[in-house]
């Protein structure tokens, strides 16, 4: 198990958010994490990839505590792609997207044929190579979306964690995008709020509920009716069709 969790915990101002999380990253495929909102699924997403340390337990990567590797190691291994992307920096699209490639150079490194080739195909895949020269501050919210994608997949992490990677984009780039994480043969651990997607698109889903990790499996085990009842105090029904299981609210 090269990304795990063993009951990680972490407090913020004498509140418990993250609570005793054990989370086994399968090796291969795209894992949801889905939950109410203010279920801990961002803080939770933020200690996987060392970017907050826990208040108890601990992040293992390669069985290694994360907060025993070197910030750039961390960076040449995982990619977080947060919901809220700051506004005020004066770089081009492109330039946002090669920013993926600093954990990659060394101090005296300079900026090579591969580099470039690599951020050019992270532009497109996430179709944005026509974007590449205009500024990010002028970007629409879908846009920066997927230039930090496109940043995060030039990063060539082994892991690619999501934070609602959806939101923001209209339903054809957000099954365009569902599509790619599909394809990359990674890692992926990705917070979604449609539980349609997570039962299509997800190879396996983990569900968080205050704080606590409630269930991990195939979504279609884990996301039952009951289970969506009682998380999310919604009626729902699992109706099987031609393209798989879909649920249905009420
Ligand atoms: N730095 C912080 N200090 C105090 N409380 C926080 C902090 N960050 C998050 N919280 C609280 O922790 C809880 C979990 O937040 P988190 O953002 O992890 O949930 P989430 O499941 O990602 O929610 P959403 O679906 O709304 O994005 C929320 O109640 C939030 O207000």
């Amino acid at each position: 198990m090269s990304l795990q969790s063993d009951n990680i915990s972490w407090t913020s101002g004498g509140a418990a958010i993250v609570k005793g999380v054990t989370l086994q990253v399968p090796e291969q495929g795209v894992l949801g994490l889905v939950g109410p909102n203010g279920s801990g699924k961002s803080s939770l997403l933020r200690l996987l990839a060392g970017v907050r340390r826990g208040s108890g337990g601990a992040v293992l990567v390669d069985q290694r505590p994360i907060d025993t590797i070197g910030r750039a190691e961390i960076a040449r291994r995982l990619a977080l792609v947060e919901q809220h992307a700051t506004t005020d920096v004066v770089l081009t699209a492109r330039d946002v997207v090669a920013l993926g490639r600093l954990p990659h150079r060394g101090a005296l490194g300079g900026w090579s044929a591969r580099d470039e080739e690599i951020v050019q195909r992270a532009l497109a895949r996430t179709g944005m190579t026509r974007s590449a020269g205009q500024s990010w501050s002028t970007l629409s919210g879908g846009e920066r979306q997927r230039i930090q994608i496109a940043r995060a997949l030039a990063q060539e992490p082994r892991e690619l964690l999501m934070d609602e990677p959806t939101n923001h984009l209209d339903i054809r780039h957000q099954l365009d995008l569902l599509r790619l994480l599909l394809s990359l043969g990674t890692h992926v651990i990705v917070a979604l709020h449609d539980l349609n997607q997570a039962m299509a698109f997800c190879d396996e889903v983990a569900v968080m509920s205050e704080g606590q990790l409630i269930a991990q499996g195939k979504p279609v085990e884990i996301l039952t009716a009951e289970l969506i009842g009682e998380v999310f105090g919604v009626e729902a029904m699992i109706v099987r069709g031609p393209n798989g299981p879909r649920i249905s609210f009420f």
